[in-house]
């Protein structure tokens, strides 16, 4: 399949732009905006690693905590091949403005190690996760900064992270990480949380725009954490799920693809391709298929000035975090694209990493119905509040959102003493 070219600014440019624009927007100045754009702290760490064959090789790991003015950092750890510091700055800067606009009570962090996890057998990435931890050990906690499962980790490496980080303390650790397996403390509803929020955006938005949701027709890139349950629970509404890719492809089918079925495929097979009944397309054909919906909930950058032109949905919900670059951004703005920001469309995990965070602490569990009822309510509520100040300022949804964040981590610095 062709991969999306690389975009032309980092990823960091175009998250700084965006604070640039919400600090101009709110008249903050430029103190502020240098404040907020660097991050508070941060940590590049090397990770030796004795392979299953006898070699060895050297990895490189970081965790950034972009602020923590309004609680303890929090934010996902990945594991992939194209991971580095700027990658990371940007993510943990993104952390916290989600954990600001969903008001939970947390700042923005985000870490990752450079490696390409499908190349490590399990024995290979138990010990990269283990010393990744040791060497992060210092500056995360309960209190301080708490990591998460993002592209290329999940509940076995939360496990991990959480059992080095005890290990290390003398007594068990609960708090420490989130999107633990519910065995280990985690919570009902965390592991489909970020895609039932970017569901529940996603109607929220197709009702805003006047497009009813039962058979409304949508693509999904990335068939991972987010994107499978975000096609499942699209599904569920009758929404049209007729394009879907993962790394190694995509297929369509224009009367809908049956996702349980493909689900089905995918645990057997390990990807969406050759999917029975469906037409193989390429990974690009995703982006700009005839849909009214477009969820790209894979990686960073894939809407981009070279194509975003050609995107054919209505409606954009960024179920990935930074999946539109800021040209893209603008032509969609011109062309009339309603555009959700990842910082609301896929803040459902944060929320549910929240709700785990508390349930550890308090040793005291809710029922999965409870979890996702509380979830949604919180969703919605960001989406009518994101709507509404968009509304009264003529701004994008994102520079709304963006706006709102920046001025509760500011409020938050100024009240604490803004230069101490
Ligand atoms: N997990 C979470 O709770 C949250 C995740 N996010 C964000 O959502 C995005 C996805 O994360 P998550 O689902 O957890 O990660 P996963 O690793 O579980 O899944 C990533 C998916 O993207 C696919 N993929 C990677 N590159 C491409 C490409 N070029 N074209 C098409 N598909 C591609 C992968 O394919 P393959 O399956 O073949 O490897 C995989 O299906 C990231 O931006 C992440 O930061 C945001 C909020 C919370
Ligand atoms: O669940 C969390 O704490 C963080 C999830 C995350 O990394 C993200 O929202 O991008």
């Amino acid at each position: 399949m062709t991969l999306t070219a690389a975009p032309e600014r980092s990823v960091l440019d175009d998250a700084r732009e965006q604070l640039a624009q919400a600090v101009e927007t709110l008249g903050l100045g430029p103190a502020v905006f240098a404040m907020l754009a660097a991050p508070r702290r941060e940590i590049s760490v090397s990770i030796p690693l004795r392979r299953d064959d006898g070699t060895t090789e050297v990895l490189r790991g970081y965790r950034v905590q972009h602020n923590y003015s309004r609680g303890p950092g929090k934010g996902g750890v990945r594991f992939d091949a194209r991971v580095d510091i700027e990658e990371v700055r940007a993510l943990a800067m993104w952390m916290t403005w989600k954990c600001a606009l969903l008001d939970v009570p947390y700042g923005g962090a985000k870490g990752g190690v450079r490696v390409d996890p499908r190349k490590y057998s399990t024995a290979e990435l138990e010990r990269i996760t283990r010393r990744y931890t040791s060497e992060i050990a210092p500056i995360i906690g309960p209190n301080q900064d708490i990591p998460a499962p993002d592209i290329g980790t999940d509940e076995q490496t939360m496990a991990w992270m959480m059992d080095t980080y005890s290990v290390g303390r003398g007594h068990t650790v609960l708090g420490v990480v989130t999107g633990k397996p519910i065995a280990l403390g985690g919570s009902q509803g965390r592991a489909a949380s970020t895609s039932r929020g970017v569901v529940a955006i996603a109607v929220e938005a197709l009702r805003h725009v006047g497009i009813p949701v039962a058979g409304a027709r949508a693509a999904v890139q990335g068939f991972g954490k987010v994107g499978r349950g975000a096609a499942r629970f699209l599904a569920d509404e009758g929404v049209s799920v007729v394009a879907v890719s993962d790394v190694y492809g995509a297929i369509f089918d224009a009367a809908g693809l049956d996702i349980a079925a493909l689900e089905r495929f995918v645990d057997e097979t390990g990807s969406v391709v050759g999917f029975p009944g469906a037409q193989a397309i390429d990974g690009e054909d995703v982006l700009t298929a005839d849909v009214d919906l477009l969820v790209p909930a894979a990686v960073e950058g894939v809407v981009h000035a070279g194509n975003a032109e050609a995107v054919r949905a209505r409606i954009v919900v960024e179920g990935a975090n930074g999946p539109l670059t800021a040209d893209a951004d603008r032509i969609l703005e011109a062309r009339g694209v309603l555009v959700v920001p990842d910082i609301l469309a896929n803040a459902g995990g944060v929320v549910v990493s929240y709700f785990e965070w508390v349930q550890a602490n308090q040793s005291y569990w809710w029922s999965e119905d409870e979890v996702n009822q509380r979830l949604v309510d919180r969703m919605t509520r960001a989406w009518h509040d994101v709507l509404g100040y968009a509304a009264r300022r003529q701004l994008t949804l994102r520079l709304a959102a963006t706006c709102m964040a920046v001025e509760r981590v500011f409020r938050a610095h100024e009240m604490r003493g803004l230069y101490p």
